[in-house]
């Protein structure tokens, strides 16, 4: 019976997540969505976490509401005791939401009283000081992610744009109490409850303080935050009796056959992996206006692009661009309809590549990530080694009994700029079962 549910906003901080509990010895397996009523229910019997990806950080905070409460009833129903809400470490949202109303509406269906929110990550560069997110020495909306196409993180004031979100008031436990550890954590919290607050930002520079605020979170019901304040929590729930031994990472099957990139986030990781793979490999650029324009002649091409060169090694199609050109095509067709636009293009062609034999896809974007998983009918991921902190290689099950498809959902920002052609090597080198 599993301990921890986990419901994660995009796919790829799903898969981030699991890849962490995987890590801290944590029987993990992630499921797309939430299981239909009529459909064949995972087995859960073996598991000590279970992750639903959904794809509600950009729609609107009644469905993310509605969505998050149906996976949190699942996860109830399958006996989970503690939960996670998995956010992105760079708190991509809008003043409207979703990381607030959802926090909330989870709150009040566990009659949980204060919970943390963190999304730092250090091992990515994601710290917290006195409230404000940092990406490495750039305060979050100095960072590039003030240009992100779909949330534009413009407040680094974690507790200012938390609060914009909600409608309990938000506090801060700095980093001077969490050194000094659990107790004085423990106490923070305790005291900003008693003063009314619903939700408390907590910083954290380094994996050390992360460990310490997972063993003063570890009695709470629900903990919401990136995947690196899970590290904390499995060692915490351990001492306390709860969860068994840790087990090692499962191995995945042997995956081969032809290997595809598909980039739609334009984030600053991206874009230099991008321009590193299109110096070493055929790739192409999508064009919005020209998707917008002819979507079935600009997908056919590019589907034709890729199946041309995918038996010769790893290729790449992307819609990754700069703000500025990014701007230009949201004045032209709003911002919203030219990110469904993309995704919807990347779902037509990743169904395109794998019936034409594409074994290996990596896939960057989270946004991206839930369209091609989705497109490709895929119900849940077996997580596998990590690649780069954050991003585990999976293999999909998916509906009939087609050869494995491995994929790798690679965070916008996460990665160094040789990512997706060392992907390949990673899972070339990787022990299989
Ligand atoms: N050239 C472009 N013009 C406008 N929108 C684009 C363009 N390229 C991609 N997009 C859209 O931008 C969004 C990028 O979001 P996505 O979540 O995939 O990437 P990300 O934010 O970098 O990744 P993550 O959420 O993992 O950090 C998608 O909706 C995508 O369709
Ligand atoms: O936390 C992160 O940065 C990632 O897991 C993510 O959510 C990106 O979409």
């Amino acid at each position: 019976m599993p301990l921890l549910g986990c419901i994660a906003d995009d796919f790829t901080g799903a898969t981030d997540l699991a890849s962490m509990l995987v890590r801290e010895g944590m029987r993990t397996i992630q499921v797309i969505g939430v299981p239909e009523a009529h459909a064949a229910t995972p087995d859960l019997a073996d598991v000590d976490a279970v992750v639903v990806a959904l794809k509600s950080r950009t729609i609107p905070v009644a469905e993310a509401v509605d969505q998050s409460r149906r996976a949190l009833s699942w996860l109830r129903a399958a006996g989970c005791e503690r939960f996670f809400f998995k956010v992105c470490s760079t708190f991509d949202s809008t003043p409207e939401g979703n990381i607030g109303p959802v926090a909330e509406a989870l709150q009040e269906d566990l009659h949980a009283g204060l919970s943390i929110a963190c999304p730092a990550f250090p091992e990515n560069n994601r710290t917290i000081v006195f409230g404000h997110l940092f990406v490495g020495h750039r305060l979050l909306s100095d960072s590039g992610m003030q240009h992100h196409p779909l949330t534009p993180m413009t407040d680094a004031d974690l507790v200012r744009w938390l609060g914009r979100q909600t409608r309990r008031p938000v506090g801060l436990v700095p980093w001077d109490v969490v050194a000094r550890g659990p107790a004085a954590i423990r106490s923070a919290l305790d005291a900003l409850a008693k003063d009314g607050h619903g939700h408390a930002i907590v910083d954290a520079l380094d994996n050390d303080h992360l460990r310490a605020i997972g063993a003063a979170v570890a009695p709470d019901p629900l903990v919401t935050g990136g995947s690196g304040v899970a590290i904390g929590l499995p060692d915490a729930w351990r001492a306390a009796g709860l969860l068994g031994q840790r087990t090692d990472a499962a191995t995945l099957p042997r995956v081969e056959g032809p290997a595809v990139v598909l980039s739609g986030s334009c984030s600053t990781a991206t874009r230099g992996q991008v321009a590193w793979m299109t110096a070493r490999r055929p790739a192409l650029a999508l064009d919005p206006l020209a998707l917008f324009d002819d979507p079935d002649q600009t997908i056919d091409a590019t589907v034709a692009f890729l199946t041309d060169h995918m038996a010769d090694g790893p290729v790449l199609v992307h819609a990754t661009a700069a703000p500025d050109a990014v701007r230009a095509v949201q004045d032209r067709l709003g911002r919203e309809e030219a990110g469904a636009l993309v995704e919807r293009a990347f779902s037509a062609i990743a169904r395109a590549v794998v019936a034409a034999g594409a074994r290996r896809l990596v896939v960057a974007g989270g946004e991206t990530s839930g369209a091609v998983v989705s497109g490709l009918g895929v119900s849940a991921l077996r997580i596998g080694p990590m690649i780069c902190p954050g991003v585990p290689w999976t293999v999909a099950d998916r509906a009939g009994d087609g050869p494995p498809l491995a994929l790798a959902l690679k965070s916008g920002n996460f990665g160094a700029e040789d990512f997706f052609l060392g992907a390949f090597d990673a899972l070339d080198s990787m022990e299989t079962s």
